[in-house]
């Protein structure tokens, strides 16, 4: 069958490496329970909604240059809006059968499709191979950085094998002709609502404040876990009640999950790490960045020969009546996000270097609200949230 009766477009390798490794850290940090059965999400809007407005600028030039590949490729140029963005993880039993993207009443405005791999097949998981029903090619198997492009309508059916094991991850696109669903739109709408109620609390600017729990409420049965428990908890920490067990589960008449938007502290082992954080999403946003960061850290320590991070950190000796008890089930956690490999599979965990990583994350953060904080004006005068160096504005 020709080409032109499957309209597609493969763009092998369009993400580097460590952009696939950054949006990862802000979905593991920031992502919600999604829209299908073991399938999770982190939208744009969901990121400045939760005062993490800043974590929107790692995908801007990503989104800008998606765009006009799309547009070059099918010849409609300046036609396009960016519909939705979104990281997208499925998780053991997540599949779908075939169908086209724009096959609900609700989603006819959709024109296009952009899926983003972010980690690849076989080595972060298994199974999810995505098949196209009709045309070349008829199945790819995800790798990270890898691009496929197609038309959302029933030229390009398509479906994704069952997730076997691991956490697929994508960052998924879609794009329509009608300015009425312009993603932008509904992103300045949200940016001017945060700027204003920001004005008198600037202190806390940068730190995420959770939405609601049962966004983060995955259920299973009588049971489930906690999405930010959870991750934390397959990578071997406990969170610790801070204020010598003041906010702990006993001193609580309400409900266990208010712990988690409480200050806290995390632990693994024996030891807890003094550091207070301001909730649990605070405390998952520096482990996760330690994870994208360790492999640099580790060489760093073994190239210098010192732990740079010892200097800055303590750590308390553990006591159990301050380990946090909360309703989630560990087993389910571990069978539903299953193993997660790192670049360096034999990367032992380490507080010193993990001390480093909550000083670089603050200024990771300090640098990206800079510069949000030099781009939104642009942003709100010109009605579309773009991207280009903060820098060359401040020429
Ligand atoms: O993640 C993929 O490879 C495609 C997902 C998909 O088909 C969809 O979300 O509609
Ligand atoms: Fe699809």
């Amino acid at each position: 069958m020709a080409a032109a009766e499957h309209p597609r477009l493969l763009l092998p390798q369009f993400l580097s490496p460590d952009l696939c490794k950054e949006l990862e850290f802000i979905h593991r940090s920031c992502g919600t329970v999604g829209y299908r059965p073991n399938v999770f999400s982190t939208t744009l809007s969901h990121l400045i909604a939760t005062n993490c407005a800043h974590l929107i600028l790692p995908f801007l030039s990503t989104r800008e240059r998606l765009k006009e590949k799309v547009e070059e490729f099918f010849g409609c140029e300046f036609e396009l809006f960016i519909e939705f963005t979104g990281l997208i993880s499925w998780c053991k039993g997540a599949y779908i059968g075939w169908h086209s993207d724009d096959n609900r009443p609700y989603l006819k405005q959709r024109d296009f499709a952009a899926v983003c791999y972010l980690n690849s097949h076989g080595k972060d998981f298994r199974g999810g191979i995505f098949h196209f029903k009709e045309g070349e090619p008829s199945s790819l198997v995800p790798v990270a950085g890898d691009v496929v492009i197609y038309t959302a309508d029933n030229r390009n059916i398509h479906s994704v094998d069952e997730v076997i094991d691991g956490e697929r991850l994508t960052l998924t696109l879609w794009f329509s002709r009608d300015s009425a669903h312009d993603e932008d739109a509904k992103l300045i709408a949200l940016l001017s609502q945060i700027l204003l109620s920001q004005e008198d609390d600037e202190c806390n600017s940068n730190l995420p404040l959770p939405a609601s729990d049962n966004m983060y409420w995955f259920p299973h049965g009588e049971s489930g876990f906690d999405i930010r428990c959870a991750r934390l908890q397959i990578l071997g920490f406990s969170f610790y009640s801070s204020n010598d067990g003041k906010y702990n589960i006993s001193n609580t008449s309400h409900d266990p999950l208010e712990l988690l938007v409480k200050p806290l502290q995390i632990g693994r082992g024996n030891e807890i790490f003094e550091k207070e954080f301001i909730n649990s999403l605070h405390a998952l946003q520096v482990v996760q960045f330690y994870y994208w960061k360790a492999p640099e850290l580790a060489t760093e320590r073994r190239e210098t020969g010192t732990a740079m991070g010892s200097a800055q950190h303590s750590l308390i000796e553990k006591s159990s009546n301050l380990e946090l008890v909360l309703p989630c089930n560990n087993e389910l956690a571990e069978t539903v996000l299953g193993r997660i490999s790192y670049d360096d599979a034999n990367l032992s965990f380490d507080w010193s270097d993990f001390a480093l990583a909550v000083i670089r994350w603050e200024d990771y953060i300090c640098r990206l609200c800079g510069d949000l904080s030099i781009l939104m004006p642009h942003w709100l005068a010109q009605r579309t949230v773009f991207f280009v160096n903060p820098a060359e504005l401040k020429k």
